[in-house]
């Protein structure tokens, strides 16, 4: 297989990360059936035979843990303990997986096929399968990728098969089962099926998690699942779920096993499938619901050109260095082990900080193409830019982007002009060029639209370019977040500028990832990489904007100016349009009609303050400072506003009143 090393790799001042090798190239040149056939023999945890999968189950129903759960439900609900055993034993039927190799055998087969039609390669860093297999006979394993297309699974499946390493088990959500045939045959390739949300359930968290935790006492196979719980719509990062994350650690948080080992996966797409569909889910049009008959229909896409695919195996994060020092693992003797607990604070805090570990991990390891940063500039000028001037801005944030560690596919020794229009000729769909010019495409009707309709027709087409900018935000959050205090603050004091970079940051944490308590962290980060790139000078307590760090600073201040305007927008509707009584389910459709008639009556050009990802993440935020209170009653969520919070949230954000002053002892 070809080796293909990206840019930083060579660069000394950045970190060093491995090589990639294509994978489909093999597959392009012998046959995929004989592939599929092939001798699978992966190297088992401590050797170990895994046991079957219909042992396990009975292993899960006879345990310890779970009797005794079933025995307090039983004494709860004044069910006898065999109706309760029953009810846990249905609950294990319909969750379990049926992993067997026919099944794998066969999708290695198809999904060989389909790969080769989508996709031109795969890149996979062969380094990080060979730690992989190293952890993998020594500790239980969990698989962690990032989530931002349905080919995840698949492909994280058909690598490890690829390389002869055990195949995952993987935590799916039940939508799948409603698919004829494909449900099952996802559950015979390791899928195990749970509830979307299973709150305050106890009897489901029970079987639930001792189906987990049995799997991986014994090795069974390494564990996969999404910490976002959720396919990213937006291709940003976002907030990790804990459930999954707690029950994994728990094993080794009770001494029942040395140590448990986390894998951050990066999967990174030049084109990502659902690109549209996703744009539309923000507009406000439903999923397409999981079927085989609209699976069936999506055959046409395999005529497409996706481009490539990256995927990063991280090296494996040991549970073990992580909790020492942090967790005190003798609190767990206090109770028997069989009695589950819940997670005492120190250890939600514990789990909470791995989870935003791993994320910013995924996030440190995506592959960055260049139509990344075409689509970033694109955005920052929708009405179209020249072409030749879109070149030199591209290579200007190559630069940049190189410069504060970006992870780029920037090939070697072709003209900056060559890769900006092949990029652009992958995604013509998205952006075309009229004599020397590039804008946005917008797809539309054949015949006249309504203005709405138009207004909708350019989101679809604004928000699917965003979500490639937004692979890149990891990269310049910090700066941006700085640069948008540095113009915010109206001193060049430093502490006056990081109390305005801490309100930022806290505002928009549901929105990026922000590990909490890093917020210092942060703010050295980012002057770090201003200071590195020349746009600011750090004055003995002041942050001095330099005179060549214009272009730099207003660049960054642009790359958040969607999600300023989309919070003031969400503010200016809780203060001038929402009722006492505005529930959960009006908010978003609300915000979304405000929204359309600013754009409409021409107040408002900002097309990102449509999505509804957005304005759930305002609306969060606000909830977190206090501004709008969340009140349960019989039948639904209300939100009680504070008008005059909200006020002031909005007018702090555009800078008119100064963010109160923060403890700075450590400044
Ligand atoms: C060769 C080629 C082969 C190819 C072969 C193809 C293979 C092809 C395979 C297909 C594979 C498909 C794969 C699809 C991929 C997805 O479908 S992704 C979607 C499903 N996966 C996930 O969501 C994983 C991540 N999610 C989580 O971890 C979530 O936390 C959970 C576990 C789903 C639970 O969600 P939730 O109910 O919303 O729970 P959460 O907010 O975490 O907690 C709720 C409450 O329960 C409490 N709780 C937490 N833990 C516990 C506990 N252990 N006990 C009791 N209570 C607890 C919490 O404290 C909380 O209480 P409050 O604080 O609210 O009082
Ligand atoms: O997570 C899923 C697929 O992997 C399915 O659910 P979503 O549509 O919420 O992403």
């Amino acid at each position: 297989m070809a080796s293909k090393a990206l840019y930083s790799h060579r660069d000394p001042v950045l970190k060093k990360r491995d090589d990639f090798e294509d994978i489909l190239e093999e597959r392009r040149n012998s046959s995929d059936l004989r592939y599929a056939f092939k001798c699978y023999t992966p190297v088992l945890y401590r050797g170990l035979t895994p046991c079957k999968a219909a042992t396990l189950k009975s292993m899960v129903l006879q345990s310890e843990q779970l009797l005794h759960v079933i025995n307090q439900v039983s004494a709860e609900s004044g069910e006898s303990t065999d109706v309760v055993k029953d009810e846990a034993a249905a609950i294990l039927e319909e969750m379990a997986h049926r992993l067997q190799l026919r099944t794998i055998r066969f999708f290695a087969y198809t999904l060989s096929k389909a790969f080769k039609a989508l996709y031109r390669s795969v890149c996979v860093n062969e380094e990080g399968i060979q730690r992989l297999q190293q952890a993998m006979q020594e500790h239980p394993v969990v698989l962690l990728p990032s989530h931002r297309s349905y080919m995840d699974f698949l492909m994280m499946s058909y690598i490890l098969y690829t390389y002869d390493l055990s195949l995952p088990v993987i935590a799916a959500g039940m939508d799948f089962l409603g698919m004829k045939f494909v449900g099952e045959m996802l559950r015979m390739s390791g899928a195990f099926f749970i509830r979307r949300s299973f709150g305050g359930d106890q009897l489901y968290w029970a079987v639930f998690s001792e189906y987990v935790k049995t799997m991986l006492r014994k090795g069974y196979a390494p564990i996969e699942f999404f910490l976002e719980g959720t396919r990213s719509r937006t291709c940003k990062s976002l907030t990790p779920k804990l459930g999954l994350l707690n029950i994994v650690m728990e094993p080794f948080f009770k001494g029942e096993v040395f140590d448990v080992n986390l894998v951050p996966v990066s999967m990174s797409y030049e084109r990502v499938l659902e690109e549209s569909l996703y744009a539309r889910e923000l507009l406000g049009v439903p999923k397409p619901k999981e079927s085989t008959s609209g699976l069936l229909k999506a055959r046409k896409i395999l005529s497409e050109d996706y481009g490539s695919m990256h995927v990063y195996f991280s090296p494996p994060v040991s549970v073990r260095s992580l909790a020492q020092g942090r967790i005190n693992r003798s609190q767990f003797n206090l109770t028997p082990r069989h009695v589950a607990q819940k997670p005492s604070e120190e250890t939600q805090a514990f789990v909470n900080d791995v989870a935003y570990r791993i994320v910013r991990l995924q996030q440190e390891n995506m592959v960055v193409k260049p139509w990344v940063l075409v689509a970033t500039l694109l955005l920052q000028s929708v009405e179209g830019m020249e072409l030749t001037e879109l070149m030199e801005q591209t290579s200007w944030l190559r630069d940049l982007a190189r410069m504060f560690g970006a992870f780029l596919d920037w090939p070697d020794h072709t003209p900056c002009s060559m890769v900006v229009s092949s990029s652009i000729s992958l995604h013509r769909n998205l952006a075309c060029v009229s004599g020397s010019r590039i804008s946005l495409v917008v797809e539309g009707p054949q015949g006249p639209e309504t203005p709405e309709e138009a207004l909708f027709n350019r989101a679809v087409s604004v928000l699917s370019c965003a979500s490639y900018r937004n692979q890149v935000l990891h990269v310049f959050l910090r700066p941006a977040l700085l640069a948008m205090a540095l113009s915010n603050a109206n001193s060049s004091r430093k502490e006056d500028i990081y109390s305005c970079f801490d309100f930022l940051r806290n505002v928009f944490s549901d929105e990026f990832i922000l590990s909490p308590g890093a917020s210092v962290q942060d703010f050295d980060e980012a002057c770090h990489l201003l200071v590195k790139c020349g746009a600011v000078e750090l004055l003995h307590q002041d942050v001095v904007m330099a005179e060549s760090g214009r272009t730099v600073l207003s660049f960054l201040t642009l790359l958040l100016e969607p999600f300023l305007q989309g919070y003031q927008v969400v503010c200016r509707y809780l203060r001038e349009e929402a009722t006492e009584n505005l529930t959960e389910k009006q908010f978003i459709p609300a915000v979304r009609s405000f929204a359309v008639k600013l754009h409409l009556s021409g107040s408002l050009k900002c097309y990102e303050v449509l999505s509804s990802d957005l304005q759930k993440n305002a609306l969060n935020a606000l909830i977190r400072l206090n501004v709008v209170r969340r009140v349960r009653t019989n039948e639904q969520v209300l939100f009680k506003v504070n008008k005059a919070a909200v006020n002031s949230v909005e007018d702090t954000l555009g800078g008119r009143i100064p963010t109160q002053k923060s403890i700075l002892a450590r400044l």
